[in-house]
């Protein structure tokens, strides 16, 4: 309401879209979710603007949304050659989106090899051209579900009256958690022992990277993969990554705090890690004294969660590491679903190429420099003629 001019409000449209955390409430209790949208709903309606509706979107469309954003900020879709027709821009241009939220993650981007299973698929026209790509969004493998699970895996099976060591957690760290706010999740609800949930679990964190990477590949099902051509885990089909990745959300807020989001190679991205989970707890707040406690005990967890995220289970490597760009904003707007749903929605991407188009900037320029170069051909020759 502060941005737009008064004149513009009631002409402007404003759209709900909720993610993966309603998409988990939806599950536990579908009344109480209807609710959440309901009273969300009536609320902005009582602003003067053109509300068109809430609603839980599913993890396909976050995933497509947020590809869709990114390569629209960095132009991606368009080419217009200097002839004055529309040619199919280089799709190595186009550029994959990973997506880490705290329910669930996306991975999108366009496959070397045809998409063998269209429940992964998704299929565009923009500008006159058609995309497929590949789209999955896993429910409880965002960071805040994945490190629920993590939880419940370092306990599994332990003697709950002692203290359990957590290696995610910094050298130092100590609490007390519910044994019960472990499982009330549908991620881990399955996971509950058949026993009463009423203990206290007194954790202390032991902060090694090479234990929590441990721990934390655990939570994935690689098992299912087994026989499979491609498969990232839980028996997902995912064909090979390949091109450029924007990575944002929290692989960006994770990384950005770590200070990894320039480029390091692998290598240093992992000694980064293990060193700053090595630190101590004591220490580390001091340090960061400015810091949310809870966002500062879980950035060795979720850095350590990131790269066995990206690495075991999305199969990047070494070779491939530096394709992915840890970014926040594009074209100076910030990166996610939401502009994609939007543009989406009020139908701002023309399935079909626009007939007449303004010049694009860099036919411009060609036209620019080839007016420059012709004049000094002439007033060179005009020189000549003088001379002589
Ligand atoms: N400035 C920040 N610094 C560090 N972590 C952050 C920051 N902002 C958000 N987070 C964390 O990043 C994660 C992703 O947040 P985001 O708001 O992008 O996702 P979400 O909407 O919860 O995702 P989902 O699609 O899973 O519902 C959350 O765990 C959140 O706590």
């Amino acid at each position: 309401m502060n941005i737009i001019p008064p004149e513009g409000q009631r002409g402007a449209p404003a759209y709900l879209g909720a993610t993966a955390g309603m998409r988990l409430l939806d599950l536990e209790n579908k009344t109480a979710s209807d609710m959440v949208l309901s009273e969300v709903s009536k609320t902005i309606s009582r602003y003067p603007v053109d509300f068109r509706g809430a609603r839980i979107i599913s993890g396909k469309e976050e995933g497509s949304y947020g590809w869709i954003t990114i390569n629209y900020l960095l132009e991606s879709f368009m080419k217009y050659s200097f002839g004055g027709r529309w040619v199919r821009p280089v799709s190595s241009k186009i550029y994959g989106a990973l997506d880490l939220g705290g329910a669930s993650t996306q991975i999108s981007f366009i496959p070397k090899v045809e998409i063998a299973d269209p429940g992964q698929r998704a299929d565009f026209k923009l500008y006159g051209f058609p995309y497929s790509i590949y789209t999955h969004s896993f429910l409880c493998y965002g960071q805040n579900q994945a490190l629920k699970q993590m939880l419940v895996k370092a306990v599994e099976g332990k003697d709950l009256s002692r203290p359990i060591n957590i290696p995610c957690y910094p050298a130092g760290y100590k609490s007390t958690i519910a044994q019960a706010s472990l499982y009330n999740s549908p991620c881990t609800v399955n996971s509950a022992p058949s026993s009463s949930l009423v203990q206290n679990i007194n954790i202390i964190g032991t902060g090694n990277s090479t234990q929590c990477q441990d721990l934390l590949k655990t939570i994935y099902d690689f098992n299912s993969c087994t026989g499979k051509d491609f498969c990232s885990f839980d028996g997902i089909y995912q064909p090979p990554v390949v091109g450029n990745f924007f990575a944002f959300s929290a692989f960006f807020y994770t990384f950005d705090f770590l200070n990894l989001t320039s480029g390091q190679d692998l290598p240093t991205v992992k000694s980064s890690i293990q060193t700053f989970c090595a630190r101590d707890w004591t220490e580390l707040q001091a340090s960061f004294p400015k810091e949310r406690m809870d966002r500062l005990r879980d950035y060795c967890a979720n850095a350590n969660y990131i790269l066995t995220l990206l690495l075991d289970a999305y199969k990047f490597n070494e070779n491939n590491w530096n394709s992915i760009s840890f970014m926040k904003q594009a074209a100076d707007t910030d990166i996610g679903w939401t502009l994609g749903y939007m543009l989406n929605l009020t139908n701002m991407i023309p399935s079909e190429a626009p007939a007449s188009v303004r010049m694009q900037s860099y036919d411009v320029w060609i036209a620019a420099v080839f007016f420059i170069v012709l004049t000094l051909a002439l007033g060179l020759l005009m020189l000549l003629l003088y001379c002589r």
